[in-house]
């Protein structure tokens, strides 16, 4: 007999089936009027109902005085102890399709169908023999055996004549599919993008990884291993004309490191040779500043790997970082905007052109703190690695390039402002160039900016000073504004952590999903009984089902994300809630708590583990 078996752990689950063996072979006793094969067991009329109005009519079970009976509040009161799941089976009286009841059932007389003997007029007494009446003779039904066992029989054509003559005269009606999105509470269908990081940031960021882990192109004789690098492609073309790096051409490389895995961009400075060792020290002190608006500086070193002499550093790697020159001054094809060709508006706006000035601010302070001057303020040499955020790159290389160990920084450092004061009209201006005709860029930034950009930049290309300094910038930017640029920061801090928390429960729902992987339709398990709808690992490909593969009442998939997962995560925290999962053909249900289901689960997936070592 095959036996459908409970968790190991002292489960609560409830079976509910169809009619059993044992009730078929208890109908030909009563018949005979045989006495009753199991007295002890209550009938199930009783516990549901409080009462059976086959009572005085030849119902085999245990019908306790009336003193003692008691109807339950709910179907599932309370826990239910372990004896329930061998309670008499409940036997659906709807047929399975659609059908006249009176064409395929002979009438009962009148006096056949007992009348209700109970306080419950409302309800249909279960009786307890008999069977539905389905057209489909082949149907597979359970039945329990005489050790309380279930197995699959068929239906026999005894059966179903039996199930004809005790069945009660039906309406005939459609048969809808179990309506099982109601066995849950009902979850919002409505897929809102809140349950995973959105939309336009997961677009930025799958696209930079991406970009890390595109291949390098091949055949452009690129050295295979660079000092500890490999893998190395071109961040810019190499054909066409080529600016120079200072005095130098330069190119710049993303390379991975075979140290930590990690990509690095290397600038490699054609034809360059050191003659002072010295002036690698510089890169030390910066390869110790870490700032949010700094490309961080990782190590130096010269090479003949390219068949020439090449100094190389290497910086922290940003994926699709774009230079400012690139991002705002450089002309833009025209596209179309409704239906027509358009040029791409070009003025920045005078919030975004502060929060540029207050970056740099910061970046230029840190570095002059440091006693170092940037020396390359420059949109062509300034990143933007995200929205509105900027990063100077090529620290260091000026230091290395044109080492002289009596320069004075501060005149460097007054270098730098000026520098910065021509960013400031190139960004205004739209124009690299737009320091050169100064009247002109003083005209377009009184027309589209406020005075205070206007000050800000006159300042920076003002005459060197003792008291101009970076500092200085800082204050005319007014504590207002630097206080809304931390505002926006802060706010900008909280939406990313709101992203990270929308993806936190991603990775155990994955693991999860990978045990349900490894368990279910395992072909060398196909014939193991334990597997088998008679075993007690059934219960996870009803529970797959459950969570995957409802229908509504139409017959139609529920693909709902929302129940996945909220069934998931209610399985791995393994609540005592229960829900009902039903069998494909529908035949038989069972309550079970994720708890259960859960257990299940884990014995299932650690057998396999063992197996595995
Ligand atoms: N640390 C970095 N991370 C990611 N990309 C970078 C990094 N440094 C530079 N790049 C990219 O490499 C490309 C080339 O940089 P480069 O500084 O040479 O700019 P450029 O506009 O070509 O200037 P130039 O014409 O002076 O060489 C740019 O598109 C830039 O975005």
């Amino acid at each position: 007999m095959a036996f459908f078996s409970r968790p190991q752990s002292a489960s609560s689950a409830v079976k509910i089936v169809s009619p059993t063996e044992l009730d078929d072979k208890a109908k030909p006793q009563l018949k005979k009027g045989g006495p009753p094969d199991s007295p002890q067991r209550q009938c199930r009329n009783i516990l549901i109902y409080g009462s059976c109005r086959f009572q005085d009519k030849g119902c085999l079970y245990y019908h306790p005085p009336v003193c003692c009976k008691a109807r339950p509040e709910s179907p599932l009161p309370g826990p239910l102890s372990a004896h329930a799941v061998n309670a008499p089976v409940f036997v659906p009286k709807a047929p399975l399709n659609t059908f006249s009841a009176s064409s395929l059932i002979p009438a009962l007389p009148q006096d056949a169908s007992p009348s209700p003997s109970s306080n419950y007029q409302g309800h249909n007494d279960y009786d307890p023999y008999a069977h539905q009446a389905s057209n489909d003779a082949v149907l597979s039904m359970e039945s329990q055996d005489h050790n309380g066992q279930f197995q699959v029989d068929e239906y026999d054509d005894t059966a179903a004549s039996l199930g004809a003559f005790y069945q009660p005269p039906q309406n005939s009606y459609v048969r809808q599919p179990l309506d099982y999105h109601l066995y849950t509470h009902p979850i919002s269908d409505s897929f809102t993008p809140s349950h995973f990081i959105g939309d336009a940031l997961r677009e930025e960021l799958q696209k930079r990884s991406e970009t890390i882990r595109a291949a390098p192109v091949l055949g452009l004789n690129l050295p295979g291993e660079l000092q500890g690098y490999h893998s190395l492609a071109p961040l810019e073309s190499l054909a066409g004309d080529r600016r120079k790096f200072f005095s130098w051409y330069s190119t710049v490389y993303r390379a991975s490191s075979s140290t930590d895995g990690a990509s690095y961009a290397l600038r490699r400075i054609e034809n360059f040779r050191l003659m002072h060792q010295a002036a690698f020290s510089a890169i030390e002190t910066w390869s110790h500043i870490h700032h949010p608006n700094i490309v961080r500086v990782r190590e130096a070193f010269t090479t003949r790997t390219f068949n020439d002499n090449s100094l190389v550093v290497a910086y922290d790697y940003h994926p699709n970082a774009q230079t400012l020159y690139e991002t705002h001054i450089k002309q833009k094809a025209p596209v179309f905007h409704q239906g027509r060709l358009q040029a791409l508006p070009s003025n920045l706006s005078e919030d975004t052109v502060w929060t540029y000035i207050i970056q740099i601010s910061s970046a230029i302070r840190a570095v002059h703190e440091a006693g170092l001057a940037v020396r390359m303020v420059d949109a062509t040499k300034i990143l933007v690695t995200g929205k509105n955020r900027l990063r100077i790159s090529s620290c260091g290389i000026a230091d290395v390039l044109m080492y002289d160990g009596r320069q004075e920084i501060s005149m460097l450092q007054q270098e730098d402002l000026a520098m910065f004061g021509r960013l400031v009209f190139a960004l205004c201006c739209n124009n690299l160039a737009a320091m050169n005709t100064l009247p002109k860029a003083l005209d377009v930034m009184g027309r589209f900016y406020s005075v205070d950009i206007k000050n800000i930049a006159l300042y920076l290309i003002s005459k060197p000073g003792p008291h101009k300094t970076i500092s200085q910038v800082i204050e005319m930017t007014g504590k207002s504004r630097v206080l809304r640029e931390m505002d926006g920061m802060q706010i900008s801090l909280d939406r990313m952590e709101g992203e990270l928390m929308s993806e936190l429960e991603n990775g155990r729902l994955v693991r999860l999903l990978c045990k349900f992987g490894f368990i279910n339709e395992r072909p060398e398990f196909a014939r193991e009984p334990r597997w088998s709808e008679t075993g007690d690992r059934y219960i996870i490909k009803l529970f797959r089902d459950y969570v995957f593969h409802q229908v509504d009442e139409n017959g139609n998939p529920v693909v709902n994300l929302s129940h996945v997962l909220a069934c998931l995560n209610k399985l791995d925290s393994g609540t005592e809630e229960r829900i009902m999962l039903v069998s494909r053909d529908e035949q038989s249900c069972l309550v079970v708590s994720y708890k259960e289901v859960k257990s299940c689960i884990d014995a299932a997936f650690s057998d396999l583990a063992r197996v595995s070592r």
